[in-house]
């Protein structure tokens, strides 16, 4: 059942397990766990329902859900000295569905080598891409795209699941830039080759776009987990209540170690408080930056931090909330012939198009709105000769794993949020992202208050390599589109704010880097996950997602990615939650 207010459960009510936060990675648990019809699960969610919110089922209204929103934390980092002192603003889920719901909906599995690095991590083979692979084919639901297009050459069938609960297709609406880019890897295609389909674990080079949509509406974790399975019984979502404390029980075990087996909960910093018990589990799925920040909270993390906030410190385990790895990108803008051939553009400014777009959508599900803003993607590496390597080791996992990725919008796209489209023009964008960084950040605590956002530094472009790769990564977009024939007449140079950056000068590319970059909403590592006796090499669970030293108390998030996956994280979060679920129904005690 859905509870919108906690005072509305019944004050006796047992459960067994306690979900903390409704994104991939607690929806999956809850929706899984409850399947054991014995087995009682209390999901709580900080945010609001996801039911009815248009631009939550729209996929091409995805950018409005963010910032500044109702379903948004709206954070902002700390100023970062990489960006030349710029706070750059910080977009997390806060809804059903978590950052599924406000995601752009990119379903991209990461390469075999980033989960066979997780394997080697946590000494357990099931973290490897092979163990996981048949986790990824449970949770998809490949469908056709809903203009019935010929999908061969496009994404391989046979590699996907047909009968998950999420939904993912290829895209399904042409974008005037489509043909050139595909043209692109067949020119250049020994720098740029084209890739049939970037989920077979060997995600390197370009091809078509897989995303969480089908039938032409978003597929989130609440739509394809939760809301299908909220009549159970055993399964009561809390919805619009934050969990402000994780509850330790008065005794310890037999070996002295604390045990946690409830939350503590109030709707606002002004409202009740309440507390729920669970007999078995508190699993923590709120996500990269408030899984570590309940964590602290709850006297669990770094003994210092915590005591200069007068949090008595329950277990001292300096990880948490350090780590926190992402992805920074930089909006790299083209100037485009014809204003035909600058759709994004073309729809901004037309409201009369737009509303007709809309209406298609409404009557056929089809068309634009059903498609999400992102046809292509790439994956590449910095060359195997490149001058980098005598100074710096490779940080990627391992040679199917990219450094950098290419995202091509077929509009004026900043990376800056808010940046207003010039008022005159036109423009295809190609997005350069950096997937491999070495750049290591934290999220820690301003207040002993719950209600206080947690101080975010994900410390972009603070290290050598990241500046070189970023620097290689915006040369490479620019080289994609400008040197090869297939956009002559298409594209006539580099385009907006991109036009006055100097290619050619080291400086002035690094400058372009530093004003541009901001965050593609990939925080991971501040839980990080570490082998059976790696406590001192600084992890925070072990391989089952135990919380070191501490009973009863998990994390199933994006947080306990040792090293953060070089794609989009949401199916990699899908799948480890997948496992997760089943690790806790077996009782599985790895260490
Ligand atoms: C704008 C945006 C675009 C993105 N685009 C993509 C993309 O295209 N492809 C991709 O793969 N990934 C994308 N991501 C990232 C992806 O969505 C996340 O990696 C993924 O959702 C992480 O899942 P999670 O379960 O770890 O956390 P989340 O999805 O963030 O869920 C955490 C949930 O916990 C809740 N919560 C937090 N604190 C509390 C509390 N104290 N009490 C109760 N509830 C709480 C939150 O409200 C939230 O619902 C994007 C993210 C954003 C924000």
């Amino acid at each position: 059942a859905l509870f919108t207010d906690p005072a509305d459960i019944l004050a006796d009510k047992q459960y067994h397990y306690i979900v903390v936060g409704a994104g991939p990675g607690g929806s999956v648990v809850a929706s899984r766990l409850s399947e054991d019809p014995q087995t009682n699960v209390l999901l709580i969610e900080a945010g609001p329902s996801d039911e009815g919110v248009l631009p939550i089922e729209v996929p091409y209204l995805a950018y409005e859900l963010q910032p500044n929103t109702t379903h948004d934390w709206n954070y902002t980092t700390t100023p970062q000295t990489g960006l030349d002192g710029r706070a750059v603003i910080y977009s997390r889920g806060r809804v059903l569905g978590g950052s599924s719901s406000i995601n752009v909906m990119a379903y991209t599995r990461s390469s075999r080598d980033d989960f066979d690095r997780y394997a080697a991590v946590g000494g357990d083979q099931g973290w490897s891409w092979d163990a996981i692979e048949p986790y990824y084919r449970k949770l998809e639901h490949l469908v056709p795209p809903v203009d019935h297009h010929n999908t061969s050459g496009q994404v391989e069938w046979q590699i996907h699941g047909t009968r998950g609960p999420l939904n993912i297709t290829v895209a399904n609406a042409p974008f005037p830039i489509d043909s050139h880019v595909v043209a692109t890897t067949q020119e250049l295609s020994e720098e740029y080759p084209y890739n049939e389909d970037m989920n077979s674990g060997y995600p390197l080079g370009i091809g078509w776009a897989q995303a969480t949509y089908g039938n032409g509406i978003r597929a989130t974790a609440s739509s394809s987990y939760i809301r299908p399975v909220i009549s159970r019984p055993n399964l009561d979502v809390l919805i619009n209540t934050i969990t402000t404390k994780i509850l330790r029980s008065r005794h310890s075990d037999e070996a002295g170690v604390p045990v946690f087996s409830g939350v503590e909960v109030a709707q606002s910093s002004t409202s009740p408080t309440f507390a729920f018990n669970a007999t078995k589990e508190v699993v923590l799925s709120a996500g990269a930056i408030n899984t570590p920040q309940l964590l602290l909270l709850s006297g669990i993390g770094p003994r210092a931090h915590l005591a200069s906030l007068g949090i008595e410190t329950v277990v001292d385990l300096p990880a948490v909330g350090q780590n926190l790895a992402d992805h920074p990108r930089v909006g790299n803008q083209f100037s485009v012939a014809s204003a035909q051939d600058d759709l994004g553009d073309t729809i901004g400014r037309n409201s009369t198009l737009f509303d007709e777009l809309l209406q298609e959508w409404e009557e056929k599900r089809q068309g634009v709105m059903a498609n999400g803003g992102t046809n292509h993607i790439g994956w590449l590496r910095l060359p195997a000769d490149d001058p980098i390597w005598e100074t710096e080791e490779d940080p990627s996992a391992g040679p199917a794993a990219p450094h950098y990725e290419f995202l091509f919008r077929p509009a004026f796209a900043s990376s800056i949020p808010g940046t207003p489209t010039p008022a005159t023009g036109n423009f295809m964008t190609v997005l350069a992202v950096l997937v491999s960084p070495t750049s290591a950040g934290s999220v820690t605590l301003s207040s002993a208050s719950p209600f206080a956002p947690p101080v975010i530094d994900p410390a972009f472009l603070s290290t050598p390599f990241d500046v070189y790769t970023m620097r290689a990564a915006i040369r490479s977009a620019a080289r994609f589109v400008l040197s090869a024939q297939t956009w002559d007449g298409f594209v006539t140079g580099q385009g907006a704010g991109f036009a006055d950056v100097d290619l050619n000068d080291d400086a002035a590319v690094d400058k372009w880097a530093r004003a541009q970059a901001s965050t593609i909403w990939h925080p991971t590592g501040t839980a990080r996950m570490g082998g059976c006796g790696y406590v001192e090499e600084g992890s925070v669970v072990d391989p089952d997602l135990r919380v070191r030293g501490t009973e009863g108390l998990r994390v199933v998030d994006a947080s306990v990615f040792p090293f953060i996956p070089a794609a989009h994280p949401q199916a990699a979060v899908y799948a480890f939650a997948e496992r997760a679920a089943d690790l806790i129904k077996s009782g599985r005690r790895f260490c």
